[in-house]
């Protein structure tokens, strides 16, 4: 199989390191391409043993699936790009945010398989949250390689293509809102008066300890919170203090605005 990343970015970066260490497709038969930053291709190539090119004829020949990762802004450029030299069997997998398959499909020219999904960076460890919407042109087989690649990095979410908006304000933008709120907890923290870095520290060994309890126990997170919570307790006084702050309309407006966000991208291609 061969794969070709056009924008080798942030997001690509954490899909393509996720595939390579699952070592379920062979470095080199991962091209990567970009604008013009060379010296990040020659990097990734030393590191990964990814290959890369700027010669899209002979990236597109023979490419099963051409990931699309620029920023939605540079989509039409890359569009003009690549345009020449689709063939038919380049299956293509969109990671920009907002952009419809359809409105892809126009400025493509094309009428290939398109796939829009919407991973995170967390997919840099192997646990992004991938939401994935198919063309209805998607062949059960080619669904299934997208779906064996996507889990290479993470699990798979399969929803309706409107519901990708969603998915992207919870998990696609996720986990900024969550190191934002970390690193307010951390920021109290050091009001406290222990020494920075020792808050720093343990604020982050708290939080991947969590994780782990979240990944491994087969309890819920409200029976975990409540395991520590003693009656009377300093925990029982820390949340009710928190319960005076209305904290799931925190979030509420939090992921309204970053849903509304992408419906405004995603209409602004439309007009
Ligand atoms: N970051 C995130 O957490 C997430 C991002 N996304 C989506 O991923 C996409 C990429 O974001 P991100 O990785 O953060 O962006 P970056 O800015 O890190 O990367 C963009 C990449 O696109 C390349 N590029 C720009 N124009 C072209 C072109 N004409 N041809 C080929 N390559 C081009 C750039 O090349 P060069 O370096 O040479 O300029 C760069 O490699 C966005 O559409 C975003 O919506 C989705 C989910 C999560
Ligand atoms: O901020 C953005 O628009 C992209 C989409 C999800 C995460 N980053």
């Amino acid at each position: 199989m061969k794969i070709v990343f056009y924008g080798s970015g942030n997001m690509a970066n954490a899909i393509f390191t996720g595939i390579v260490n699952s070592k379920s497709i062979e470095p080199e038969n991962i091209f990567l391409t970009n604008k013009s930053n060379l010296e990040k291709l020659e990097g990734y190539h030393d590191t990964l043993g990814v290959s890369y090119s700027y010669d899209d004829e002979e990236l597109l020949k023979d490419a099963d699936y051409v990931f699309l990762s620029t920023k939605p802004y540079d989509f039409l450029k890359l569009a003009e790009r690549i345009k020449p030299y689709i063939t038919k069997d380049n299956k293509f997998i969109s990671i920009m945010a907002g952009l419809p398959i359809s409105y892809i499909r126009e400025n493509l020219q094309v009428k290939n398989p398109i796939a829009r999904i919407m991973p995170n960076t967390n997919a840099h460890v192997g646990h992004s949250v991938t939401g994935i919407s198919f063309s209805t042109n998607f062949g059960p087989n080619s669904k299934q390689e997208v779906l064996t690649l996507i889990e290479a990095f993470g699990t798979a979410l399969e929803v309706k293509e409107d519901h990708l908006h969603q998915v992207t304000a919870i998990t696609g933008s996720g986990p900024a809102f969550l190191y934002h709120v970390f690193e307010q907890y951390v920021n109290a923290g050091t009001k406290l008066g222990i020494e920075q870095s020792q808050v720093e520290e343990s604020i982050k060994e708290l939080i991947i300890g969590t994780g782990k309890m979240i990944e491994r126990s087969d309890l819920k997170m409200d029976q975990l919170r409540k395991n520590i919570t003693s009656k009377g307790g300093t925990t029982q006084a820390g949340l009710n203090a928190l319960s005076n702050h209305d904290i799931e309309a925190v979030f509420l407006d939090c992921l309204n605005a970053a849903v509304k966000r992408s419906v405004e991208l995603a209409e602004a291609e439309e007009d």
